[in-house]
């Protein structure tokens, strides 16, 4: 059962700006163009402007994810991905892109789809300080305790899925 939209007041900027579009009935994130021509050199990044600014129901906010197809293409990523947008934010969204690729440069034309905003609610917590937290079955293990990260040495991993090569390729 497909579930009703949430409303939500947007403002143009930009008044001739097409406000964000999901692609796709079933799409998580609606598309948000820049207001602004842009080259970006290779590593080079810029603070894009949307056109737009929104009034979020308070529970909720969106945050701005990257375009997938941009990143597959371009090498195109966003610094602060994802960006958060609060609820009580007014202001004008902006994107902050990067260029990754080593070699080219990109072009952004004005109105091109250079980010998605996926709307969501968000929970706010109270903190309650204790001594001691209660157990859990991952306990302290992180960053790869389970396994499967890179090896930089050669040495077979087993579980690995990636190694680094350019410490080797120097030797
Ligand atoms: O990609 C983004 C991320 C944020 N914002 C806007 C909306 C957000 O509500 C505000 C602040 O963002 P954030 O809290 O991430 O930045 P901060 O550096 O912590 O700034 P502040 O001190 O204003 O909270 O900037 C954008 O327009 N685009
Ligand atoms: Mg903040």
């Amino acid at each position: 059962m497909t579930r009703n939209p949430v409303d939500v007041l947007i403002r143009r900027t930009d008044p001739e700006v097409p406000l964000p579009s999901y692609g796709h009935p079933g799409d998580a994130g609606a598309d948000l163009v820049t207001t602004e021509a842009a080259d970006l050199a290779p590593g080079e990044r810029a603070v894009l402007p949307t056109g737009v600014s929104l009034a979020l129901p308070d529970g909720y906010a969106a945050f701005v994810h990257p375009r997938s197809g941009l990143a597959a293409r371009c090498g195109v990523a966003l610094v602060n991905a994802p960006g958060t947008v609060d609820a009580g934010y007014r202001g004008e969204i902006k994107v902050i892109v990067v260029n990754l690729d080593p070699r080219e440069t990109v072009r952004f034309e004005r109105f091109d789809r250079i980010a998605q905003l996926v709307v969501q609610q968000v929970e706010k917590v109270r903190f309650h300080e204790v001594a001691e937290l209660p157990g859990s079955a991952r306990a302290e293990g992180g960053f790869g305790s389970t396994g499967g990260h890179a090896a930089v040495d050669g040495s077979q991993g087993g579980n690995r899925y990636a190694s680094v090569v350019s410490d080797r390729e120097g030797q």
